[in-house]
């Protein structure tokens, strides 16, 4: 009762002009049975549907029953509806489905009933806001209703024994920990030759360092050609590591340990001296770049026989 107000029960009524409607499809009726084909015409195939359900006619509905709540809510008048339904149906249909939007002042009960949007003051006495819901309280106080974010209190969890000597898992095993305590005999490179400025230049596919002609294939070097490249008087610094021979040129001034000290190994096989004094540095990976052309950064395979 609150929602409708005093008028409510007058919306009840409104469905009875639905069953008034049904005298007027009776008309209809006469004619769909006139016309077999119902589905090819729209006025046809609805005149179809009212055979069908004499009760209630949907399409009818929507022309007439307007008008007729607009009549019948100020009558009230359940018994009388039935019967005369049939001439009111006539009359007002054109001016007052028209203007059902428009009447809403002096007609209060038909805009509560079927257009409750269009008034927003009718809608808020009927409406009201719905309580705000307590569950959007903060968090602030809720500590008590949220008991998952917490450990249990009654038990603790299992911890994996890391507190014990001997299992920490975040330090590395004491045989790898370090190098071995050796003084530094690294050097101080100039600027733009770090490993990381070498691990950029070697990465870039465009940088030739092997000292050859674009496109060269592998040499063949004899032992006589490697003598010769001693990397001094204009000569290029070649060594072998590993059974192949690099070009260590373009590295000299990348190299850590100065230029000195890696041209010990040109002209000759370097391998034990590079082994003597860090076996743990990847020649192959850092020296793999020196060419495109062939690969392997090298000069070439090292000749057994001159
Ligand atoms: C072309 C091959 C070589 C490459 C790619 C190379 C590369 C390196 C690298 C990466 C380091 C730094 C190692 C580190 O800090 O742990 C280094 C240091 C060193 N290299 Fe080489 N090296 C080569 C050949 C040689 C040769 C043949 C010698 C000796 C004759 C040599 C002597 C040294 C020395 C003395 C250090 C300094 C070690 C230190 O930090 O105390 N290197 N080299």
């Amino acid at each position: 009762s609150s929602l409708f107000g005093g008028p409510s029960p007058p919306p009840i009524e409104p469905a009875p002009p639905e069953i008034k409607f049904d005298d007027s499809p009776v008309d209809a009726d006469a004619s769909a049975k006139d016309d077999p084909s119902h589905a090819t015409n729209g006025a046809n195939g609805k005149a179809a549907a009212a055979q069908t359900a004499m009760p209630p006619p949907p399409v009818i509905q929507h022309t007439a029953p307007e008008p007729d709540t607009s009549r019948r809510s100020p009558d009230d008048d359940e018994q009388t509806t039935p019967k005369a339904s049939a001439t009111t149906l006539t009359t007002p249909v054109p001016a007052l489905a028209l203007s059902t939007p428009e009447p809403t002042p002096t007609v209060p009960q038909i805009n509560g009933r079927s257009p409750a949007a269009p008034t927003p003051a009718s809608t808020s006495s009927l409406m009201p806001p719905p309580p705000r819901p307590p569950t959007l309280r903060p968090p602030s106080s809720g500590t008590t209703n949220t008991p998952s974010l917490a450990p249990p209190r009654g038990r603790p969890l299992p911890v994996p024994a890391r507190g014990q000597p001997g299992c920490s898992t975040l330090a590395p095993p004491p045989t790898h920990s370090s190098k071995p305590d050796k003084p530094s005999r690294a050097v101080i490179l100039t600027p733009g030759h770090s490993p990381l400025d070498w691990a950029r230049l070697s990465g870039d596919p465009s940088a030739d360092l092997r000292g050859l002609p674009a496109g060269s294939p592998y040499l063949r070097v004899t032992p006589s050609m490697l003598k010769r490249m001693t990397g001094r008087r204009g000569k290029d610094a070649w060594t072998v590591l590993g059974g192949r021979v690099y070009n260590m040129t373009p590295y000299l001034p990348f190299h850590p340990g100065g230029e000195p000290e890696l041209l010990r190994a040109a002209a000759r096989d370097g391998t034990r001296l590079f082994g003597e004094i860090h076996p743990w540095v990847n020649y192959e990976g850092m020296l793999a770049a020196f060419g495109t052309a062939g690969g392997g950064g090298g000069a070439g395979d090292m000749e057994a026989m001159d």
